[in-house]
């Protein structure tokens, strides 16, 4: 796939991926960090699109916040069930439901260390980067889930681990309702991402007549142009400043 060599001029909205895009994956959620010149490369774009600049993450905006601290951007946190419009504003904190509670102790129970259970709220992380021989069976036990949960969750394969959550939490949902307001409106849309759950967002990206751009793309992808990895990626937005 080519590379974008589009210059990020003022007409420009830029929605970001964290995990595998703007930060390398490592073994431990938790294990990532984020150097001082990712954030003053974030804080350059951001000032250069008057605050056209979102995080679309699978992480909440809590964790977010963790990370790029005392950097505080735009941000959908848990593909879209959290949003911050506007750098100073609250979150919504999505509370975490009984059913997915309970659900979230039985396969901790019977996976045992070897996987992170990660509890977002309403939607359940289970991470077998440490132990990948556990993913056949952490698939296996929230699909089996899925029929005694109430409608409307749905199981997205992640990146080494495998994430149950509500069927509206979609990172292109996320970006349309950005787009709605200033100062994204009238711009056209960027969106990096590295994961299956990125795919909707390019969607919404490409129709949107916006560039959709993949890390690492894989044989079949909305993404229209491709990024060979985080260094590159972090190389083409420097790019743009
Ligand atoms: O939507 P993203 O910003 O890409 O976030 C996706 C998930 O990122 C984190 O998990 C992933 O990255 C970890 C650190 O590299 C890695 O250990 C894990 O295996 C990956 O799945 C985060 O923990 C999740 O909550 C996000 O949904
Ligand atoms: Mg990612």
């Amino acid at each position: 796939m080519e590379k974008p060599h589009t210059v990020l001029t003022g007409e420009w909205a830029l929605f970001l991926d964290i995990d595998g895009t703007l930060l390398e994956h490592a073994e431990h959620p938790d294990a990532v960090s984020v150097s001082d010149e990712l954030r003053s490369l974030l804080q350059g774009l951001d000032r250069k699109l008057n605050g056209a600049l979102a995080f679309i993450t699978g992480r909440s905006v809590a964790a977010v916040d963790h990370l790029f601290q005392p950097l505080k951007l735009r941000a959908a946190g848990l593909y879209g069930l959290e949003h911050r419009l506007l750098p100073n504003d609250d979150v919504e904190v999505a509370d975490e439901p009984a059913d997915i509670s309970a659900l979230a102790d039985e396969i901790e129970a019977e996976l045992g260390r070897g996987a992170y259970i990660e509890r977002k709220g309403r939607v359940l992380a289970i991470h077998t980067r440490a132990a990948p021989h556990l993913l056949p069976r952490a698939t296996q036990l929230v699909e089996q889930a899925l029929a005694t949960l109430p409608k409307g969750y749905r199981v997205v394969p992640g990146n080494a681990g495998v994430e149950l959550l509500p069927l509206e939490a979609a990172k292109g949902a996320a970006i349309r309702r950005f787009m709605e307001i200033a100062p994204f409106t009238g711009r056209r849309p960027v969106f990096l991402g590295d994961d299956t759950s990125d795919e909707n967002g390019f969607e919404a990206v490409n129709d949107a007549g916006g560039i959709s751009i993949r890390v690492k793309p894989p044989a079949h992808t909305a993404a229209r142009y491709g990024l060979a990895d985080v260094v590159e990626t972090l190389a083409w937005l420097r790019g743009q400043l």
